[in-house]
């Protein structure tokens, strides 16, 4: 068993530099004093942690020489434990007395409580050295996050982002599994992108993390709600709740601004806590928002906007496709405004957007092809919003293929099926079907459909991207929702390859040139 040691004069940190990529020790001294003073479960796990090694709290991503935090429940943690050190962990933290001793495992009373400030300390507060910009919302977070990244890129910010699409540095980033990881890994990531000199962050903040505890520790300056509107209630079971969820990000310690959606009635209602500064957005004209976008005008082009700043406005003029990209734009426009940017460089930096992977990622018409736009749109509210940005464009049919996704929310499958009323065909097939029955999945969302002689159902996701687009004539546009810039569909405990894009593409090649009529 390791000798769990008091604070000393010289305590060896891991100075964690990199959890995935890097790692370095140093030995930093402190006085007696300061030490007394730092949290003493932090002092006891550096100790316990010098040397190398990379921090993880799941024991299936152990690599040999890293060390296991195990949070979970007390009758999972055995196993977990065990699998950790099968794996090579080099030493297992813990707090868990029914757990049998054992040379590798140290038990710290009061771990899951303080594994945000513990990580904190640990890794030096990276998060004080940059500037934390959260996000949160049903809709819109992994877009307003992007947009937001790549409007830093050109004011000259080094920034980096943690979501749904991954974590890194702009551009460069690497899967998580999750929108917000585990507060360890969480740390981490912050860690890293300190070392690598990013001055600005934005994390995608879910209503999971925020009742999970999954960004403790972290000291966020800007925070911002795009919109709430039914998702997850698997998991908060009533809007109240899920709302709560969300209302929690402007509680978080060092919040300075709070940017809020005032065009969502949800966002609209939400307080921050005396002395944040509150900046309401709007594209909708609402009372009382500071930032507002005027003269909003879409075409197959790209959608343009005036942005006004108070009394100030300057012209926005992206190849977006999508009227809640508006929405996103404005929400990010308040950030910037938050950390002190002039409304006409905010501007010009926002015009300059890219699409954001799988969000309207629009293959544009030709004589002899449709427009085909793959979307994430996987609420009711994304998917109704999809629909409509699609619905102009095109003299002809709105074609969509869609599905829900299995283990989650069941409550939403007809209501999905409702936001497709304005399509005028609809190929129902397989989203993540997980551990339920598709064709269960089929039957509950059927109910919501308003005209069900234009639905057909094609469980096969290939087949039914491959029929939409063969049966589309040029004029036609095809929406394909759900999976977005995902890869796989989970399937039965498998993962199976699946990619809308590689799908459409495989199906505009093999297009016949003259569609059935
Ligand atoms: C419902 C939910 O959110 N569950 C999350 C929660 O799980 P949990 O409390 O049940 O704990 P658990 O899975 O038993 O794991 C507990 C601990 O044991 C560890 N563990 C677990 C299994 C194992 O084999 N070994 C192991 O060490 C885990 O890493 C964790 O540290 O805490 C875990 C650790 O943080 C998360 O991985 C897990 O996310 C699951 C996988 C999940 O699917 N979550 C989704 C719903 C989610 O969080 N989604 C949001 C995005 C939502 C959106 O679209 O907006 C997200 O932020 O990704
Ligand atoms: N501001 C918005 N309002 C409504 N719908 C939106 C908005 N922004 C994006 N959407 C829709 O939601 C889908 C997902 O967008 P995005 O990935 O930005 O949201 P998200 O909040 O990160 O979602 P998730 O948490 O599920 O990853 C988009 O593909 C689009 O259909």
């Amino acid at each position: 068993m390791w000798a769990v040691s008091e604070p000393n004069d010289a305590v060896a940190l891991g100075v964690h530099q990199g959890f995935g990529r890097r790692f370095e020790t140093r030995l930093i001294t402190r006085s007696r004093r300061t030490l007394h003073r730092m949290n003493a479960l932090s002092a006891v796990l550096s100790n316990v942690v010098a040397g190398a090694g990379r921090l993880r709290s799941n024991s299936a991503a152990i690599e040999p020489g890293d060390w296991f935090i195990a949070t979970g429940a007390d009758d999972k943690v055995a196993a977990h434990v065990a699998e950790s050190i099968r794996r090579g962990a080099r030493g297992v933290l813990v707090d868990c007395p029914t757990l049998p001793p054992h040379d590798l495992v140290h038990q710290l009373p009061g771990l899951r409580e303080s594994l945000g400030a513990v990580m904190a300390q640990l890794t030096h507060h990276a998060s004080r050295e940059m500037t934390l910009v959260g996000v949160t919302g049903t809709n819109g977070k992994t877009s307003t996050v992007q947009l937001l990244a790549q409007a830093w890129e050109r004011l000259g910010v080094v920034g980096a982002t943690i979501g749904t699409l991954g974590a890194g540095l702009h551009n460069d980033l690497e899967p998580t599994g999750l929108t917000t990881p585990p507060v360890v890994e969480l740390h981490g990531y912050l860690a890293d992108f300190h070392h690598d000199r990013a001055s600005c962050v934005a994390i995608e903040v879910s209503s999971h993390a925020l009742e999970q505890g999954r960004v403790e520790g972290c000291e966020f300056r800007v925070v911002a709600i795009s919109n709430i509107t039914r998702d997850h209630l698997d998991y908060h079971h009533t809007m109240h709740r899920y709302a709560a969820a969300k209302n929690r990000i402007l509680q978080l310690p060092g919040v300075t601004t709070a940017v809020l959606n005032l065009d969502d009635p949800l966002v609209a209602q939400m307080q921050p806590p005396p002395g944040t500064t509150r900046i309401g957005v709007s594209t909708r004209d609402a009372t009382g928002a500071l930032v507002t976008a005027h003269d909003i005008a879409a075409d197959d082009a790209g959608t343009r906007f005036t942005l006004r700043i108070g009394d100030e406005s300057a012209p926005v003029a992206t190849g977006l496709s999508g009227r809640f990209q508006v929405d996103n734009l404005t929400l990010a426009a308040g950030i910037l405004h938050a950390q002190g940017h002039a409304v006409d460089e905010i501007a010009a930096a926002l015009s300059a957007s890219v699409p954001v992977a799988g969000r309207m990622q629009v293959t544009p018409a030709t004589p002899s092809r449709p427009r085909v736009v793959i979307d994430y749109a996987h609420t009711p509210d994304a998917l109704s919003q999809a629909v409509a940005a699609c619905r102009p464009h095109g003299d002809g049919r709105l074609i969509v293929v869609f599905g829900c996704t299995g283990n989650r929310d069941r409550g939403k499958r007809p209501l999905m099926a409702a936001a497709t009323g304005g399509a005028d065909f609809i190929i129902l097939t397989d989203d993540d079907t997980h551990d339920e029955d598709g064709d269960a999945i089929i039957v509950e969302t059927i109910p919501g459909f308003a005209n069900p002689e234009t639905v057909v159902i094609i469980r096969d996701r290939r087949r039914a991207v491959l029929i939409a687009i063969h049966m589309a004539h040029p004029q036609d546009v095809v929406l394909i929702a759900g999976k977005g810039h995902e890869t796989t569909q989970s399937s039965a405990g498998h993962l199976i390859p699946s990619d809308d894009t590689r799908y459409a593409e495989r199906a505009l090649s093999t297009r016949p040139l003259r569609p059935p009529g």
